[in-house]
Order: C-alpha cells, then structure tokens, then sequence
C-alpha cells in the first residue's frame, strides 16, 4: 500500500511515517515548497508525478487564535486547498482521507457529538475545517473524513509540548477547565488512517466505509485535567512539573471561541473499520517519555 500524505512537518504526516512499516505501507510525504495548499492550481500536477494507492490529507493551517486575523488565507487552506487535493485523487481515481476536527461543533450539546449532528463551528478555523470536509465531498464520493481532537505528539506544537515548556518556567499553571474533549495520540491516528487506508483500497465500492467518522481516543478530559495528567506522568519520569489551577474559560480570554464539549461519539468509525483507538491515558506516557529522553526538533 502506498499512501501519499500532504504535509510533511505536521505531528499526524510525521507520525502516519513512523507507523506506516508496521502496516505495511510505504509513505511519501509531500510539503511546501513543492505543494502548497494556498496554491492549488499546481496540486494535480505534483501529485500525478507521485505514484500511489491512496491519498490522505494531513496538512492544515491549524493555529486557531491566529485564524481569526486570517480567516482567508485559513479557508484557502483548509477548505479550498483540501477541496483540490479530493479533487486530484478523484482524477486519478485513488480514495482520498481527509482529517478534520471537533471544533466543526459548537460544544453546546451535553452528550458526545455523531456523525448526524450539524456542525456549528464557533471560530474561523473550525469554519474552514468544515469548508474542506463540504468540499472533499463535493469532489468525490470516495473519500473518508475523519474528525478528530487535542492531537499530542512528540512533535511540533501541541498541548503537552506546551504544558512541559511552561512548567520549566512557572510552579503554578491556570487551565480550563470547562472544555473536555479527548486528547488524541497522533500516532493512534496515524494507526487508525492506515486501517482505514486499506479497508477502501480492499473494498472499494461498499459504500459504508466512505463519509464522515469520528476517530479520537477513548476516554475524555478537560484541558486542566489533562494538563494534571501530564504532569503527574512528567513528574514520574523526572521531567517538568508544575501545579494546575482549574480556571473558567471566563478567566483565560482567547481570541477564538473554543466548544465547551468536543467529545466525539466513535462507534461508527468502529462498527464500519473495525476501528477504536486506546484510551488517551495509555498512550500519554509513552509520548512523555519520548519527550523527556530524545533530543526535540
Ligand atoms: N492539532 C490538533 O489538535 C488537531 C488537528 N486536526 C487536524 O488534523 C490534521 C493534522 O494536524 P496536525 O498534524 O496537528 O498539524 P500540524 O499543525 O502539526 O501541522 C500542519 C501541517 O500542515 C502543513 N501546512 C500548513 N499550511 C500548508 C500549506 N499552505 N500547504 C501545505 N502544507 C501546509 C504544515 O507545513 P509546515 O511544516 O511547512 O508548516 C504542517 O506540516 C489537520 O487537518 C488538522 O486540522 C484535527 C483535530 C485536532
Ligand atoms: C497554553 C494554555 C492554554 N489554555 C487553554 C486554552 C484553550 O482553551 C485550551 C487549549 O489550548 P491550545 O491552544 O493548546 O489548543 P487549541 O489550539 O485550541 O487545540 C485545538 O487545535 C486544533 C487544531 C484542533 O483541531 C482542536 O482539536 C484542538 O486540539 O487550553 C489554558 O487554559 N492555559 C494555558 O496555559
Ligand atoms: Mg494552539
């Protein structure tokens, strides 16, 4: 199987690279300069050069609080740029899997979020994630939109990196927590994409395994918890540690809205792939540790 992933830098493309051996599967990731999504009239081309079985899409302008100064630069990414990546795997007729986000949701429900529920994004990011999973669809019927949440890796910028920078700095930390949601290992993801990637390369035509899914961990957290979490694994290992003041959302102003509830009902994605990622308090220690021992890029 072999998968051509947009974006080359990002925790998911990098983590769908440190995985793909174990399925069996051979990566090529693809980036700027050679593809940028802000461009899209030269996407077609660059991908028709790359032979593959599947494309998935893992780029994204995904720096919420500054999309809400740069909504069109965010929607030329998220939602014009995903619509012609679908739109060059479907002239090469190769499925294509596109990653989108909780943040599609208002958060205003009590209950987890299904795939039937209206996205009502609150901010420009969630608004242009959810361009691209309308423009995904409208370029072809062969495609696989999963949404996920509060994406952790050893890599570039996410929360844990985050939590263990500014606990080297401070003693005291002032977290949300009045937003759960699941925090997601980029590596699970990247496991769950190269199921799915072969489930569509096998059956291609069954019409089941093609739409939207949810795809986080199992299990849920507010961000202050999560950050506790972190700390207590960190602490364990000898790394950076620091109290957490559960704080509302009130008390930590942010230039965009975040849905109070991102949970994510996954027993589609489950029930169609065979799907269902570990708990996120299993996969959190390996990823600290990684951090706490490898040198960072
Ligand atoms: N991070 C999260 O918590 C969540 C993310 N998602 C979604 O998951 C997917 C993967 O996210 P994640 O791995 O965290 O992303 P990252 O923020 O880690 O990386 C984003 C990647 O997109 C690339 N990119 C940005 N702009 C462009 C562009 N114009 N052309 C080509 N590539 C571009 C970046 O390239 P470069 O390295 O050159 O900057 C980078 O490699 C995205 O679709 C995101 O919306 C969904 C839920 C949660
Ligand atoms: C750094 C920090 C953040 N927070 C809050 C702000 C916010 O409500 C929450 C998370 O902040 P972050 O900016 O790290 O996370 P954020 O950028 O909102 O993360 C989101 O990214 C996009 C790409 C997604 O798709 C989402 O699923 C989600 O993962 O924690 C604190 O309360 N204290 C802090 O010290
Ligand atoms: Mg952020």
């Amino acid at each position: 199987m072999r998968i051509l992933v947009i974006g080359k830098e990002g925790q998911v493309a990098r983590a769908l690279a440190e995985r793909a051996a174990a399925h069996g599967a051979v990566v090529t990731l693809i980036g700027r300069p050679l593809l940028d999504l802000a461009d899209p009239s030269g996407i077609g081309d660059v991908l028709a050069e790359i032979s593959g079985d599947v494309v998935v899409n893992a780029a994204a302008y995904t720096a919420v609080d500054q999309a809400e100064t740069e909504p069109e630069l965010a929607e030329a990414i998220n939602g014009i740029g995903a619509g012609a990546v679908a739109g060059a795997a479907a002239a090469m007729n190769l499925p294509v899997v596109q990653i989108s986000t909780d943040y599609v949701f208002d958060g205003a429900a009590s209950r987890p979020y299904g795939e039937g529920d209206v996205p009502a994004p609150l901010g420009v990011y969630g608004k242009s994630k959810l361009l691209g999973e309308q423009a995904v669809a409208a370029a072809t019927a062969n495609h696989a939109i999963l949404r996920t949440s509060w994406i952790y890796s050893p890599f570039g910028r996410n929360f844990v990196r985050t939590m263990l920078r500014l606990a080297r700095e401070r003693d005291e930390i002032s977290v949300v927590a009045d937003q759960v949601g699941a925090p997601t290992s980029a590596h699970d993801i990247a496991d769950g994409v190269l199921t799915v990637c072969r489930n569509l390369l096998a059956r291609p035509h069954e019409r089941s395994l093609r739409g939207i899914f949810h795809m986080t961990a199992a299990g849920s957290a507010s961000w202050a918890e999560f950050a506790s979490e972190i700390f207590a694994r960190s602490a364990q290992l000898g790394g950076p540690t620091a109290r957490v003041l559960p704080v509302s959302t009130s008390d930590y102003p942010t230039p965009a809205r975040r849905p109070a509830n991102s949970r994510l009902d996954c027993a589609k994605i489950a029930a169609a792939h065979g799907v269902t990622l570990p708990d996120w308090h299993a996969s959190l220690q390996p990823c600290i540790s990684r951090l706490l021992t490898e040198p960072q890029s």
